[in-house]
């Protein structure tokens, strides 16, 4: 059951980034964000494909539809398993996105990353979406109002939080990915998110992967916690 479970690999060298890939061994399963990939550009990636890893390339893609496709034409050629675009990037953004991405692998005979949309960082409240960012509508309806945008322009599923999992799921349907941020088990520091469940919570909601950082590779004890949360959904799928 732990291939439910992607780690986040939130480090800033690629010499960090292998040394903790090579200390939990047993996950299957990596994402590459921001910090790594502006770190270490598509050699991580590299990195992880000769260990036979699977990839979540988080680059949160947010820009004008020609710029989008050009990116995603390129991030095709990666070979990873998912990537991800902001939602707010709009319809016409998303449509271009997804069809770079064919056209990308189309052409390369690579097989496409599953494209998700991320519907509302899970480190943005209700009050924040209402007072800081003037969004007038109930936060969990502006989640899905923008996942049920992102599968209308063909993505494959949404990054939203645990919190939010059941209502999209019974929305979009069994097929669509949904990918859960913002997990924390209980003795780990909710940091900066703000809406969080426990990984047997996201689970049960119905999230198909989880993603957990800092819990894991913060953690004095890297491969204790990662066993922590195994031994945890363990108990719940
Ligand atoms: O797209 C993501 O992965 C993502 C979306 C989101 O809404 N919230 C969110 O935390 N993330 C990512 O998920 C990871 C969570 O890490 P921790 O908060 O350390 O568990 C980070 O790498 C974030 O970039």
């Amino acid at each position: 059951m732990n291939t439910k479970i992607i780690v986040a690999l939130d480090v800033p060298t690629l010499e960090e980034a292998i040394a903790l890939v090579e200390k939990l061994d047993e996950v299957s399963f990596w994402k590459v964000g921001l910090e790594l990939f502006v770190s270490t550009g598509p050699k991580i990636l590299e990195e992880l494909k000769s260990r036979s890893k699977r990839i979540f390339l988080d680059l949160k893609f947010h820009d004008i539809p020609n710029t989008i496709a050009g990116a995603c034409r390129v991030a095709a050629l990666f070979g990873v398993d998912l990537l991800t675009i902001h939602a707010v990037s709009g319809r016409d953004t998303l449509k271009a996105a997804t069809e770079a991405i064919q056209a990308g692998s189309a052409s390369s005979g690579i097989k496409p990353p599953k494209l998700i949309a991320v519907s509302l960082l899970t480190s943005i409240s209700s009050r924040q979406l209402a007072i800081d960012l003037k969004i007038p509508i109930e936060l969990p309806e502006y989640v899905l109002e923008m996942a049920l945008m992102a599968q209308e322009m063909g993505l494959d599923g949404a990054v939203c939080s645990p919190q939010e999992v059941a209502q999209l799921r019974d929305s979009c349907g069994s097929d669509f990915l949904l990918v859960c941020p913002g997990v924390r088990p209980t003795w780990a520091a909710i940091g900066d998110q703000k809406r969080v469940f426990t990984p047997a919570q996201a689970l049960k909601a119905g999230a198909d992967y989880l993603v957990i950082g800092r819990p894991i590779t913060a953690s004095a004890d890297p491969q204790l916690a990662w066993k922590k949360v195994c031994d945890e959904i363990a108990a719940v799928v």
